[in-house]
C-alpha cells in the first residue's frame, strides 16, 4: 500500500520548506529526478507496463548524447521543474526543446534553460511545433502540475498531441488533471509515465488521472516529515489469501448465507453463488423462496455443493456471513430474508436491491456494502444529502468516505478504481481491475468473493478487518477479470475465474 495525499496535503506541507526559503532547492530536486528518470527512459531502463490502458511508446534512442527531449511548459512552477531538468539535459548532451504555452514561465527556470543552451518553441507556433514533435524522443508534459482545479467550467488544454512514438512523461500530474480528484480538462495527454514529486497525489490513483498517467514513480524531496498521517491508501497488490489452516473443516472456514436471485433475476444469485464457492469457504447455503423455484433449480444445477433451504430453516444457524441483494429485485419473501439478516448480529455484504433496507441505526457487526456510483448517489440522496451518480464518480474518495461515515459501514465504491472506505476516514483505491469488468453481473460476482472472505473474518470482525477483507475480494475479483481475454467475457467466466486467479504472496 502507498500513502496518496491531495493537492492541498502536499502544497500544505511544502509551505513550511517554502517559508524557510528553501523553494529553489525542492524544485532542484524535483528537477534532478525528472531529469534521471527521462536519463533511465532514454536508456531503456524504465520499465513500463500496460496498466492504467495507457500506450507504451516505442522509442527510438537508446542512448541519452544527441538525443532530442521536448517539455510543454507552462506558467508556473510545474513548467519551471521541467526547464530545469532540460538544463540538466543538456549537460548530458541532450538536445532539448521548450515549447512554451502560455507567454509567461519560470523565470529563474527559463534563464538556467537558456543559459545551457536549449531551444524555445511557442506552442502557439502550431506549424514549428508540429514538425519538431515528430523528431522527439521524450516529450515532458509540464503545463500544470498541482496548480489544476478542474471546476464546472472546462479550461481545454488544446495541445498538440505527439506521435505515438515519443514516449511522453508527466511532470508531478498528467497536465490538466485534478491533483484531489482525477478529474481532467478536456485535451489532457495520456502519459507513458509520470514523475511525482514529494508524494503520490490522489488524482493519479483515481479517475481519468490514474488512467492518464502510466506507471507513476514518486520522487522524494524531502517533505515526508511535513506530510500529515495517511487517510487514502494506493492498494495495488494482490489479495492476501491463505489456504485453510491444517485442522480446518466446513463450519470453520467460512459459511456464505446467500439472499440473492428472484423468480425475475435467478442467474444474479447462481452468479454470486459459484463466485462464493470458488472463492474457497466451508459451505455456501441460499435462501431459496417459494416466490421463486426457477433460481432455486438454476442454482442446484450450477452449484451441487450449495445447500438450499427455504427461509427460517436451520442450516442458517451456520452462517458466518451473508451476502444479501444480488437479483432480488422486489421480491417480497427475498426482502423479509435481507431484513432478518440485516437484523442480525453477523457481518453482511449487502448489495443492489438490498440497499434501500438498511436500517437507520447502525449495526453491531461488520457491514460492508457495495454500491456502484448511482447506487451510492441514492442511498446518499434518500438521506437527505442530495448528490448525483456523476458527482459521485467524479470524486470516489469524498464521497465513498463521506458515505461510510453517514451510513457507519464500510463502503465499497465499485468503479474503474475501488474504493473502500471505513467510518473513521480511511480509504484503500484497489486498482488493477481492467475495463472489460464493465459487464453486466460482474457486481454480482464481486458481491459472491467479498461475502467468502468476509466469512473468514469472524463474527467479531470490526470494520478495519472488515475494510481488509473487501479490499482482497476487489483485488481477487480483478486478478480473475485479468486472466480472461482482453476482448471481454460473460460475468459466469469471471465467476468462474476466480477459482483460478493466481493470488500467492
Ligand atoms: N511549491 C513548491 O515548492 C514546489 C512545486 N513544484 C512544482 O510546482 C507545481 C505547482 O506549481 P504552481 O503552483 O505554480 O502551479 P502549476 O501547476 O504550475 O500551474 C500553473 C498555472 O497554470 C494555470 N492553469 C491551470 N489550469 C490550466 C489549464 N487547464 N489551462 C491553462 N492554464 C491552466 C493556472 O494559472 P491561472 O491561469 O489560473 O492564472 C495555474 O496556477 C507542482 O505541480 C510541481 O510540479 C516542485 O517544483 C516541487 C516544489
Ligand atoms: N471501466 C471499468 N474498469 C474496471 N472495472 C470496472 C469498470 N466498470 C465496472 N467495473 C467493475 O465491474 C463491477 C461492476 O459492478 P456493478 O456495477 O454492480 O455491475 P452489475 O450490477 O452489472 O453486476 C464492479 O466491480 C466495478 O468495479
Amino acid at each position: 500500500m502507498r500513502p496518496a495525499y491531495s493537492g492541498s496535503e502536499v502544497r500544505a506541507a511544502e509551505q513550511p520548506l517554502l517559508d524557510a526559503g528553501r523553494g529553489p532547492e525542492l524544485m532542484r530536486r524535483a528537477a534532478r529526478g525528472l531529469a534521471q528518470h527521462v536519463i533511465a527512459v532514454l536508456q531503456g531502463t524504465t520499465p513500463v507496463s500496460q496498466q492504467g490502458g495507457v500506450a507504451v511508446s516505442g522509442r527510438r534512442a537508446s542512448r541519452v548524447y544527441g538525443a532530442r527531449v521536448g517539455a510543454y511548459v507552462g506558467p508556473g512552477n510545474n513548467g519551471g521543474d521541467a526547464l530545469f531538468a532540460l538544463a540538466q539535459l543538456r549537460g548530458r548532451g541532450v538536445d532539448a526543446i521548450a515549447f512554451t504555452t502560455h507567454d509567461r514561465w519560470h523565470d529563474d527556470g527559463m534563464r538556467a534553460f537558456r543559459a545551457a543552451g536549449g531551444r524555445v518553441v511557442p506552442a502557439v507556433d502550431r506549424a514549428a511545433a508540429a514538425g519538431l514533435l515528430f523528431t522527439l524522443d521524450v516529450l515532458i508534459d509540464a503545463v500544470t502540475g498541482t496548480g489544476t482545479r478542474v471546476g464546472a467550467a472546462p479550461r481545454p488544454l488544446d495541445l498538440p498531441v505527439p506521435p505515438a512514438g515519443v514516449h511522453v512523461v508527466a511532470c508531478d500530474l498528467p497536465s490538466g488533471v485534478d491533483a484531489d480528484t482525477g478529474r481532467a480538462e478536456p485535451g489532457a495527454l495520456a502519459a507513458a509515465t509520470t514523475v511525482t514529486f514529494g508524494a503520490l497525489k490522489r488524482g493519479l490513483a483515481v479517475g481519468e488521472g490514474r488512467s492518464l498517467a502510466g506507471d507513476v514513480t514518486v520522487v522524494d524531496i524531502g517533505l515526508g516529515p511535513h506530510l500529515p498521517g495517511p487517510s487514502v491508501w494506493l492498494c495495488e497488490g494482490p489479495a492476501r489469501l491463505d489456504p485453510p489452516v491444517w485442522n480446518a473443516h466446513k463450519y470453520s472456514r467460512g459459511v456464505v448465507g446467500l439472499v440473492a436471485g428472484s423468480e425475475q433475476y435467478p442467474g444474479a444469485a447462481v452468479l454470486a453463488a459459484r463466485a462464493a464457492v470458488n472463492a474457497g469457504i466451508g459451505m455456501l447455503v441460499v435462501v431459496a423462496p417459494e416466490s421463486a423455484p426457477t433460481m432455486r433449480r438454476m442454482i442446484l444445477e450450477a452449484c451441487p455443493e450449495a445447500i438450499v433451504a427455504a427461509p427460517g430453516d436451520g442450516v442458517f444457524d451456520r452462517v458466518s456471513a451473508w451476502v444479501l441483494g444480488p437479483g432480488i429485485g422486489d421480491d417480497a419473501d427475498q426482502r423479509r430474508s435481507v431484513e432478518r439478516a440485516l437484523s442480525s448480529d453477523l457481518p453482511v455484504v449487502v448489495d443492489a436491491s438490498a440497499l434501500p433496507y438498511l436500517p437507520e441505526t447502525p449495526r453491531r457487526a461488520a457491514t460492508v456494502l457495495t454500491p456502484h456510483a448511482g447506487e451510492l448517489a441514492s442511498l446518499l440522496s434518500g438521506r437527505g444529502i442530495p448528490v448525483s451518480a456523476s458527482d459521485v464518480s467524479g470524486d470516489p474518495i469524498r464521497w465513498a468516505s463521506r458515505a461510510a461515515e453517514e451510513l457507519s459501514s464500510v463502503v465499497v465504491l465499485k468503479g474503474p478504481t475501488t474504493a473502500v472506505a471505513t467510518p473513521d476516514g480511511t480509504v484503500r483505491l484497489v486498482t488493477g481491475a481492467p475495463s472489460t469488468l464493465a459487464t453486466a453481473g460482474s457486481g454480482d460476482v464481486l458481491a459472491g468473493v467479498t461475502g467468502a472472505l468476509l466469512s473468514q473474518a469472524g463474527q467479531e470482525a470490526g470494520p478495519e478487518a472488515a475494510a481488509e477483507r473487501a479490499e482482497d475480494a476487489v483485488a481477487l475479483h480483478a486478478a480473475a477479470a485479468r486472466q480472461l481475454p482482453a476482448h471481454g467475457f460473460g460475468a459466469s467466466a469471471l465467476a468462474d475465474s476466480v477459482g483460478e486467479a493466481d493470488d500467492r504472496h
